[in-house]
């Protein structure tokens, strides 16, 4: 199984500068995050506070800030020389459209002479093993988000970042692929910083929900979810829940 990590943010400052007419911007400052090792942490925030600056700082997209990230392995095991193993769902699903899905999947596992087999064995778990050979515009909004988490597991991650992965699909939609992550969660455990605004799908899914609010912006609120399974699914349970969590 995976060295699944800790992540420990600790972040000086972030800033952007001004650019064409809009001021300069201070996102982040003394912001300090702790994420426990095969943690589920929701980020709950109001949009453009900073959520998907946080996440591209996590995932070494974004460098130009001060202060550490810093990713240690669960007790007992021993960290990657190369470094954590990383995957990003982000906000759209980013598929090539060039590429079949099946080389969407198997992109991230480069050389690796196995690549096509273990895409093809993430497909058949997201259920799209028969639009392996289709291109990607060929599927579905929620089609396509499968075929992003297929990619994102396939490397089979220490850390999993998620933006906002499952926006614009309906309700019934959002939820099968809420299913579906969880399912995948526990064939492979991984620590996860999954973005959202949804009060409802922070309950849900996570295992911890951080609350995010003001300029530059601040943890509000930081709230262990303790509902079994099937109390997530009892919609009292979830509403008090996320009520403790918006205040
Ligand atoms: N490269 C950039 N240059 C200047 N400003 C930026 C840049 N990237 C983001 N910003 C600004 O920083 C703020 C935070 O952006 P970010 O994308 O992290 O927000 P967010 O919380 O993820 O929002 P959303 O939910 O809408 O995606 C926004 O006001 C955005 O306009």
């Amino acid at each position: 199984m995976a060295p699944v990590t800790g992540i420990t943010i600790d972040i000086g400052e972030k800033r952007f500068p001004a650019v064409a007419g809009a001021p300069a911007r201070l996102i982040y400052r003394d912001f300090r995050l702790e994420v426990a090792p095969f943690a589920f942490v929701v980020l709950l925030a109001p949009s453009g506070l900073g959520k998907t600056t946080l996440l591209n700082m996590v995932a070494g997209l974004d460098r130009d800030f001060s202060g550490t990230i810093r990713f240690e392995p669960a007790a007992g095991a021993a960290a990657r020389p190369e470094g954590p193993r990383l995957a990003y769902a982000f906000q759209s699903p980013r598929l090539l459209p060039w590429r079949s899905v099946l080389d969407n999947v198997a992109l991230p596992l480069g050389r690796d002479p196995a690549a096509a087999e273990k895409a093809l064995a993430m497909l058949r778990q997201v259920g799209l093993e028969e639009q392996a050979d289709a291109y990607p515009e060929r599927l579905s909004l929620g089609q396509q988000r499968r075929v992003a988490l297929a990619r994102a597991f396939a490397i089979d991650p220490d850390v999993l970042l998620m933006d906002e992965p499952f926006v614009s699909l309906d309700e019934a939609g959002a939820a099968r692929l809420r299913d579906l992550l969880r399912r995948l969660l526990v064939a492979r455990p991984a620590t996860v910083m999954f973005v959202t605004h949804d009060s409802r799908e922070a309950v849900e899914l996570g295992s911890r929900i951080v609350r995010l609010d003001g300029a530059p912006a601040q943890i509000v609120a930081d709230v262990a979810v303790g509902l079994s399974p099937q109390q997530r699914r009892a919609p009292d349970a979830v509403e008090a829940l996320r009520r403790q969590v918006i205040g």
